[in-house]
């Protein structure tokens, strides 16, 4: 029999999965694996950076008050007592006078408190030996890099729940994490259900069509940072459904089937959760697409009853599923990233819920800009592929024009502290609001 279900609001329902969210278990992996998962731990540096005082440039290390009365008209000549490479040490010691030369990097001899650089020379051999002339004053210090310049031990580097990318993992390898403490990836289990599923390499045929959200799922469980295991496909058949969706529970941290979540005869997953005694958390949002979004919780393990169409699909996980993974993976920023920017073309479709369309970003005279790609519509999948931005714009409005500004999440990115809130009516401009 129909039921009629209860819309509640898009921040509504994030905060409710927000309230089952757990925090990973740590693991040690080698660095060569690191990229990409998250770091379970803060890294704190454990020595300064530099860790001894050094060149960074190619020239001589001096002593500054060799220097103090160089000038152009009356040069300082000083000895060249002998050369010295990144990795090596001066072996001689430096007296009144003398100079070494040195190569970026090099630790600087005991001695010396200035640096040269080759530029600011003039080498001549002369008896025999080597000698530079200097026509300006060095001051103690002058061109060197000290030890701790850059980072001093105890300085916290990263924080728990950094995303690993190149420039981390050279944090790492610089304080010699040759094994890097990681978040576990979060196991999600994915089901796609739906009797008119073909497989990606099955051919047409009528009343079929291929199953695209499995796939797409797969891949933003991935992007997220979690480990995706996809089950498979399942026929609208409740038993098959049921006993699946049981079965596989206890094997994973969370579940996401894709499919039969509204009031149609065939969608199951409303009994399913009942039948196991599984708290539902929602199962209307009011939102476009993915309204009929259902979350429920089972011995604190989190069911995402995302819907079959494409889109709907997409967009529920990007909303509800994501920041659940990232809340796992330690990440302190676990919501999709929103900006104000400016909507380029009308989007005349009145929008009784609040409306998440699809729409590719650009950057027009220092100002983010979105503009809708393709058919906006629940079932739709093709547009998919063109965006990188959801525009997201309040329910009870007779649509956008132009130059409005609006709500735009940014796919695709690290994420934000913020919890999305329901954007609020735009206020209609009066022609009297220019005075
Ligand atoms: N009387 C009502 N009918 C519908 C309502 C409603 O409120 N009252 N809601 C509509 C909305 S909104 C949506 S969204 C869909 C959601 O349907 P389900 O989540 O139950 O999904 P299905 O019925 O199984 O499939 C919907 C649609 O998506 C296609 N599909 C399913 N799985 C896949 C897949 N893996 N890959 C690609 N496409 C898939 C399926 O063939 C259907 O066309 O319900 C509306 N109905
Ligand atoms: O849940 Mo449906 O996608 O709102 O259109
Ligand atoms: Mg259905």
């Amino acid at each position: 029999m129909f039921e009629e279900r209860t819309a509640i609001k898009v921040s509504e329902a994030i905060k409710r999965v927000m309230q089952f969210c757990k925090k990973g278990e740590i693991e040690y992996i080698n660095i060569d694996d690191a990229e990409g998962r998250y770091l379970g731990k803060a890294v704190v540096a454990d020595h300064n950076i530099p860790s001894f005082d050094r060149t960074p440039l190619d020239g001589f290390a001096v002593i500054s008050e060799d220097t103090a009365s160089a000038s152009p008209e009356n040069p300082v000549r000083l000895e060249v007592i002998e050369t010295v490479g990144a990795g090596n040490l001066a072996k001689r010691e430096v007296k009144a006078g003398q100079a070494v030369r040195v190569m970026t990097g090099t630790m600087m001899p005991e001695e010396c408190d200035a640096i040269a650089m080759f530029e600011l020379t003039n080498e001549i051999e002369e008896d025999g030996k080597t000698w530079i002339e200097l026509k300006r004053p060095f001051k103690k210090g002058d061109f060197v890099s000290f030890e701790g310049e850059e980072t001093k031990k105890g300085d916290v580097l990263l924080e728990a729940g950094t995303k690993i990318h190149a420039g981390v993992i050279a944090v790492l390898a610089t304080f010699g994490y040759s094994e890097v403490p990681v978040v576990k990836k979060p196991v999600i289990g994915i089901y796609a259900t739906g009797t008119e599923l073909l497989e990606v390499d099955e051919e047409l045929v009528p009343g079929k069509i291929r199953n695209s959200n499995a796939y797409m799922i797969k891949t933003q469980v991935h992007q997220a940072g979690a480990e995706a295991v996809y089950y498979g496909q399942l026929a609208d058949d409740f038993d098959q459904c049921y006993d699946a969706v049981k079965n596989t529970l206890d094997k994973v941290d969370a579940l996401i089937t894709t499919g039969g979540v509204s009031v149609g005869d065939f969608d199951y997953l409303p009994e399913i959760y009942q039948k196991l005694g599984a708290n539902v958390l929602f199962n209307k949002i009011a939102m476009r697409p993915g309204s009929v979004t259902t979350v429920a919780e089972k011995d604190g393990k989190l069911l995402f009853g995302l819907s079959g169409n494409p889109s709907a699909c997409f967009v529920g996980f990007e909303l509800y599923t994501r920041p659940w993974v990232k809340t796992f993976l330690h990440s302190d920023k676990p919501f999709t990233e929103w900006v104000k920017g400016t909507l380029t073309e009308d989007f005349p479709k009145p929008n009784p819920f609040t409306r998440f369309i699809r729409s590719k970003i650009s950057f027009e005279g220092g100002k983010i800009t979105a503009s809708p790609v393709g058919m906006d519509k629940s079932q739709v999948v093709t547009s998919l592929a063109h965006s990188d931005a959801l525009v997201a714009v309040p329910g009870g409005t007779r649509g956008y024009k132009a130059g409005d500004e609006v709500d735009i999440l940014l796919l695709f990115r690290e994420g934000t502290k913020d919890p999305f809130k329901d954007p609020e009516k735009l206020r209609v401009k009066k022609s009297n609001d220019d005075a």
